[in-house]
């Protein structure tokens, strides 16, 4: 039975009729001969990105794809278990597979470690011709060869910074009939840059052996690809959940007719907790690969060998060598901790990473989210950690400011949208970091809850099972409403002249009578001491909640050459009216001790 035409819902390519052609790669339509490449220089039609009307087609809940009737579902899970070793498939691998392989345009949301590699390494290594996989990161790209080189599945990849004849090698090789990569790799940037790789695509697909293009990860501008190879199969896939990127991506790509598969985010070995110490370990620094952060990461490594473990360090300054080396020690496990900056590609393969610390904090929650992916991936027990710390919001914040103010649009000689534009970037990123300290400030919640709910998931925290710190607690909440207090906080705020910095505003609420209060009078301002009741964990607890809810904002101020940052509190006049006006009301939920338990009863 054909199973495409059981559901007259999905909306068939024209150019192929349900999966009879599935292992006919696109069409020529290019006026390349068979011989070889032209090399007459190509024209590059300059490409607008304009708004296509998209029709997403829901295919995660279709059974159409889970079917076992395909004509290539034998060759399938033959080599799932004899080259990739899976006795199964994980949720919507084979759905996704069905799907790419039926000639749809695909768009993958999975979480990281959710097992995306395999769902075009597959139909890769069962169809004839070359998968074109575009991926940002040369590290990601280096350890997924590694593994089908591994596997005896001839992949290759394209890199500028590849020696030429190296790379001329590969491309003599894309020309010829037999052509042995099933697999080629490039970054978006080759893609963007290189009229050698678009002509020799060109070709590829002028003789029918342009199988597939998946776009790994890489949420930008590669539209052309699909104007340039419309027949072709596109498959994108991403681990990044948040709201807007399956339209900022299909848009992007100009999917117009695109079959959606969405996993949950719940990564429920991550979220298991372990008992052992001894494992493969990944240190993470702030997302933000500042000169600071790979110094940090040295001397993190440095301390750590010191104490007599096997440890490396890793960030995107050391030279291309460098890097290798280290990938390649750490998977031969010549090496069980990683020191590392987010320039520790994110998709690099290593199933047993049993902990996932993270130094300092990530610069948003999705950020966090994919990096704690790199835990856990066999399935088995991991464990997530984050140092947390307040004072970290405000050195990441700088960083943030900072990298936004070297890449000012004004230094670069551009107009004013553009200085908008940064200006909203700046604002999002803002944002996000703020969300990523209300998360690590939740002392309360179900972490996975919180996570989830950030995606857009529902989840019951019954289920936690205990394997997040709060729900491990043993805790008694209780509402607080502190609204008088935030009102009282907000008010020193402005009568300190908005010049100070939460700790100076804390001090002053909780009646110190420190040398720096009074060398600015700030003992005879009426609120000095109107805090003394509160214990300082509660007074700058509703501090940093009026900050993350916006009606405070920390004003990063100046950074000395040694990393130190100050920030100064300003009142946001416009949230704070309402809490003035008593329109609102701040109420934290505490978790208690027994003796302050007693207290809140009879009080
Ligand atoms: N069907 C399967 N059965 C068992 N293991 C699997 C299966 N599919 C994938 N895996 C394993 O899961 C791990 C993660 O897979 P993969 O690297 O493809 O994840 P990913 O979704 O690409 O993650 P990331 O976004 O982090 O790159 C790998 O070790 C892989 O071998």
């Amino acid at each position: 039975m054909d199973p495409m035409r059981l559901d007259a819902n999905v909306h068939l390519r024209n150019d192929l009729n349900g999966y009879e052609k599935w292992n006919a790669p696109s069409i020529s339509f290019s006026s390349i001969d068979n011989f070889g490449v032209s090399s007459v220089p190509l024209e590059r039609e300059p490409y607008i990105p304009s708004f296509v009307e998209v029709n997403y087609i829901e295919g995660s809940n279709d059974p159409k794809w889970s079917s076992t009737n395909f004509p290539w579902t034998k060759k399938l899970e033959a080599n799932n278990k004899k080259v990739f070793g899976n006795h199964s498939f994980r949720p919507n691998q084979r759905e996704v597979i069905n799907a790419t392989m039926s000639g749809y345009d695909v768009f993958v949301l999975m979480p990281t470690g959710g097992g995306k590699s395999l769902t075009y390494q597959l139909p890769a290594l069962i169809c004839p011709g070359v998968t074109l996989v575009i991926s940002p990161l040369v590290s990601l790209i280096q350890d997924q060869i590694m593994h089908l080189l591994q596997a005896n599945i001839p992949a290759a990849y394209l890199s500028a910074n590849m020696e030429w004849t190296e790379q001329q090698e590969i491309l003599r090789e894309l020309c010829s009939d037999y052509c042995k990569y099933k697999l080629l790799y490039v970054t978006p940037e080759k893609v963007a840059k290189s009229d050698v790789l678009l002509r020799n695509l060109e070709s590829l697909n002028g003789r029918g052996l342009l199988a597939r293009i998946v776009i790994d990860e890489a949420h930008c501008e590669l539209g052309i690809l699909k104007k340039k190879f419309e027949k072709t199969p596109v498959l994108a896939l991403t681990a990044t959940a948040t709201a807007s990127v399956k339209e900022d991506v299909v848009q992007a790509l100009g999917l117009v007719d695109c079959i959606v598969f969405c996993n949950s985010q719940d990564k429920k070995s991550a979220w298991k907790t372990s008992t052992s110490s001894s494992e493969k370990i990944i240190l993470m620094n702030v997302e933000l690969s500042t000169v600071y952060q790979e110094w940090t990461a040295k001397k993190v490594a440095e301390k750590l060998q010191e104490c007599g473990h096997k440890t490396a360090f890793y960030h995107g300054n050391m030279d291309a060598a460098q890097r290798s080396f280290v990938q390649r020690q750490w998977s031969k496990d010549e090496v069980n901790i990683i020191c590392a900056t987010v320039a520790f590609g994110m998709g690099i393969n290593k199933p047993d990473v049993r902990f996932v610390i993270h130094h300092s904090l990530p610069k948003s929650i999705e950020g966090y989210h994919q990096e704690c992916g790199r835990a856990g991936r066999d399935g088995q027990r991991a464990s997530c950690v984050l140092y947390y710390s307040y004072s970290d919001y405000i050195r990441v914040k700088h960083m943030i400011i900072q990298g936004q103010a070297e890449q000012s649009p004004w230094t670069a000689g551009c107009g004013r949208n553009n200085m908008k534009n940064s200006d909203r970037i700046l604002e999002k990123n803002t944002e996000n970091l703020l969300r990523m300290v209300s998360y690590s400030e939740n002392d309360v919640d179900c972490r996975r809850l919180l996570q989830l709910l950030h995606f857009g998931e529902k989840f019951d925290s019954g289920n936690c099972g205990n394997t997040c710190d709060n729900c491990s607690k043993i805790k008694t909440l209780v509402e607080k409403d502190v609204t008088e207090s935030a009102k009282q906080l907000v008010e020193l705020v402005k009568l300190s002249g908005q010049h100070f910095s939460s700790s100076h505003i804390l001090e002053v609420y909780r009646g110190s009578l420190s040398q720096f209060v009074k060398r600015h009078r700030h003992e005879s301002l009426s609120l000095h001491g109107a805090g003394k009741h509160l214990a300082k964990g509660e007074a700058s607890r509703i501090l940093r909640h009026l900050v993350i809810e916006d009606f405070l904002a920390e004003d990063v101020k100046k950074s000395d050459i040694y990393g130190s940052v100050s920030s100064v509190l300003k009142v946001n006049e416009s949230k704070a009216y309402n809490l003035r006006s008593g329109e609102q009301r701040i109420v934290l939920r505490c978790s208690l001790s027994l003796s302050m338990l007693l207290e809140h009863m009879f009080h």
